[in-house]
């Protein structure tokens, strides 16, 4: 990475003052977050990982077989944004209930909440494919100063202040919004700084991708098995390619770059989908509109849901616009 592109560091200085929402506490949350994941992102690609691959042993909350990399990132971003002192609570996948991160010192009086998948595409940890991390920030409701409850962490998805990703890829990415724009960062692992590599990000208006597990398709809603046909009619600009990796944030960010669509519909095996609106949907489908994308549950705009529980599931169709209004349209006629 020639050294003509600039720092995370730099950039956060530089656009202090344009950011939306960017608050000197919120730079300082964004760099905790590029410190842990640089641990991770050594765990993942380092010789050594016999000692964190694997099966942990436990299932979390969501009845899924916990991995070793799970739950080692989930206990380092948890360590680390609470060592620094800069949130007053965080909900994580891999935790049943939200952690309220109590500092009763008067200068301390974090605002600011976080929501976390430690590590997306846990079934690719395995088989050496690429995973993520994903964040959403927001502002906490209730009183400066006392206990976070639970109504701090149900807030719409279009209440969040900044929502990011780490793709632990080919290369480690880091990828967020404040609010103006979405701005990806890679780590040059030689010296470990991330650097601003991809500049205001932004989906194709549409796109020759779509990315979806089609080993669900006798469980889809009518309107999704027509839109996955649809796909592949030989006709316009038809058929599409079909990608799908199994790690959100890697299909995401691909189809970001290349124009595409993700869906993770409901289905008769998963009533209300898989993917966690909280967590999962609503910092991809901020950073997909910041992105002049656009993310639905295939009717209802995601980041207007009003959120009912930590860890509920919601259907999920994000990508290059045109696409996911054509999709809407199939589960508007058919469904
Ligand atoms: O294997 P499936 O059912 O297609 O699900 C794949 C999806 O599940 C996920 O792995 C869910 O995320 P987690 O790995 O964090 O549980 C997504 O990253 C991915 O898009
Ligand atoms: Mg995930
Ligand atoms: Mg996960």
């Amino acid at each position: 990475m020639q050294q003509t592109h600039k720092t995370l560091g730099e950039f956060i200085i530089e656009n202090q003052s344009a950011f939306k929402y960017t608050s000197g506490e919120l730079s300082r949350l964004i760099n905790s977050i590029r410190l842990a994941a640089k641990v991770v992102n050594h765990e993942v690609n380092k010789a050594g990982l016999v000692d964190i691959l694997g099966a942990a042993g436990d299932t979390n909350i969501q009845g899924e077989d916990q991995q070793k990399l799970d739950v080692y990132a989930n206990k380092l971003f948890i360590q680390t944004l609470t060592n620094r002192n800069i949130v007053c609570g965080i909900a994580s996948e891999e935790e049943d209930s939200f952690i309220s991160i109590n500092s009763q010192d008067e200068q301390h009086q974090n605002k600011y909440i976080v929501l976390i998948d430690p590590l997306d595409g846990s079934s690719n940890i395995d088989v050496n494919v690429s995973v993520g991390t994903i964040f959403s920030v927001y502002r906490r409701v209730t009183p400066l100063g006392t206990a976070v409850t639970l109504e701090d962490f149900l807030q719409k998805g279009s209440q969040q202040v900044a929502a990011g990703y780490v793709i632990y890829g080919t290369s480690t990415m880091l990828v967020y919004t404040t609010g103006c724009g979405v701005n990806g960062f890679t780590l040059n692992p030689a010296i470990g700084s991330f650097y601003l590599s991809h500049p205001n990000m932004q989906f194709p208006e549409t796109g020759k991708i779509y990315s979806v597990n089609e080993g669900n398709y006798i469980h889809f809603p009518q309107g999704i098995k027509n839109y996955i046909k649809y796909c592949q009619m030989e006709e316009g600009d038809r058929p599409y390619t079909s990608r799908y990796i199994g790690s959100l944030v890697s299909d995401f960010h691909r189809n970001m770059i290349k124009g595409g669509i993700y869906l993770y519909p409901k289905s008769s095996k998963a009533g209300s989908g898989k993917l966690r609106l909280l967590y999962e949907c609503n910092p991809m489908a901020f950073l997909a509109e910041q992105a002049n994308g656009k993310a639905s549950d295939g009717f209802t705009r995601i980041l207007d849901i009003e959120p009912t529980e930590l860890h509920q599931r919601v259907p999920f169709i994000c990508g290059s616009r045109k696409m996911v209004e054509k999709a809407e349209e199939f589960m508007l006629k058919y469904s």
